[in-house]
């Protein structure tokens, strides 16, 4: 069987043949460094699955096309699946698995180091003494023992925050209308008007749905602690990064730590270092002093590329056996 993997990068190559080489007698990855969109649908021509992550178009028109062509199966290489079709899959009866689990651990420790980075200005600290300069003038930090951090989801990677955060010495607040019973033991569950108010540190880990599309828009930030600071690590459509942008501007908000980005489709994930960045609203976050970003590298260790090659390896199995999967997306 053959399957297209679209957005292939060469550490996706170097996990999935490790793990796909105990079926190798039964399966061909065929490699694509292009993203799945419409215009690239017919790469998968002779594949019985396609392989996709997190900016791959998952849309009616895509899974229509993909359908086309004999393609029965679509194994995500993440968790989430906002950028999927899930009621066209179904109509199509395509097979569509994730990778629900692969490490909180990683996004959780990223938004640590986030969190830590802005704290301290480690980033800018780096910058001046590699060009001889040791003036800590500009570098003050503060403490993070002692604050109160709003953890926004409370599902895998929200926990494994809580953990972490109440290890540092904060306060954990969390809002999430699905809050696991285990969560009494790290913090308090908060509405999240209350959750914005009371928040040193406002952290988002959960979906993007239509219901939480910019949800941190211009309400949301007024209702934040003056010079609180927003990390988002989960889906750049939760923000209204417009909104942000004016509330840096006023000083409202304290720092802005991001691993996504709304439009992250045109920029992550490649090397446009030589090109002329047309986004204007991603170059103006890019000028403020008090704001980092990463590009979506919260899932990257080694840890959950190993978990993440291996799980797709199971759903592809499940698919090729006919078998019950517990990673079943439905629609
Ligand atoms: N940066 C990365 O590399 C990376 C990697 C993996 C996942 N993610 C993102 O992290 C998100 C969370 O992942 P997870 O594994 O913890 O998912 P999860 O499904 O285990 O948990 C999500 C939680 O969010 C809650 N939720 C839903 N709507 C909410 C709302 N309006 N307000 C508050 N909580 C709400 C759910 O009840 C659930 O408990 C994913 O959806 C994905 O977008 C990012």
């Amino acid at each position: 069987m053959k399957i297209a993997v679209f957005s292939a990068q060469p550490y996706d190559r170097l996990f999935l043949d490790e793990a796909f080489g105990a079926a190798a007698d039964k399966v061909e990855l065929v490699y694509f460094t292009e993203a799945l969109a419409a215009q690239s649908t017919s790469l998968a021509a002779g594949c019985a699955a396609v392989c996709v992550f997190v900016n791959d178009k998952l849309d009616a028109t895509v899974l229509g096309a993909l359908a086309g062509l004999g393609v029965r199966a679509v194994l995500l290489r993440c968790a989430g699946f906002n950028n999927l079709d899930t009621a066209s899959a179904a109509k199509l009866g395509l097979f569509v698995a994730r990778v629900p689990a692969y490490s909180p651990e990683a996004v959780a420790e990223h938004t640590l180091a986030l969190i830590l980075t802005l704290n301290r200005h480690t980033h800018r600290a780096w910058l001046r003494v590699r060009d001889g300069n040791f003036s800590l003038d500009g570098l003050l930090g503060s403490n993070l023992h002692g604050k109160t951090v709003g953890l926004v989801g409370l599902g895998k990677i929200g926990m494994a925050a809580a953990r972490i955060f109440k290890g540092f010495g904060c306060t954990v607040i969390g809002s999430d209308p699905a809050a696991p019973d285990q969560f009494g033991a790290h913090g308090a569950v908060a509405p999240l008007p209350e959750l914005l108010a009371a928040s040193d540190y406002v952290s988002l880990h959960c979906p993007l749905t239509p219901a939480t599309l910019h949800m941190i828009d211009a309400a949301a930030l007024a209702r934040m602690k003056p010079g609180a600071m927003l990390i988002n690590t989960s889906r750049g459509g939760l923000v209204d990064t417009v909104a942000v942008i004016a509330a840096l501007k006023s000083h409202r908000l304290g720092g802005l730590a991001i691993d996504v980005y709304e439009q992250e489709s045109e920029l992550f994930f490649q090397d446009r270092s030589a090109d002329i960045i047309g986004d204007d609203v991603f170059q103006r976050l890019m000028t403020f002093p008090n704001v980092l970003v990463t590009g979506h590298q919260g899932f990257f260790t080694v840890e959950a590329m190993r978990e993440i090659a291996q799980v797709t390896l199971h759903n592809l199995e499940c698919f090729m056996q006919q078998k019950p999967c517990a990673n079943l997306v439905e629609g």
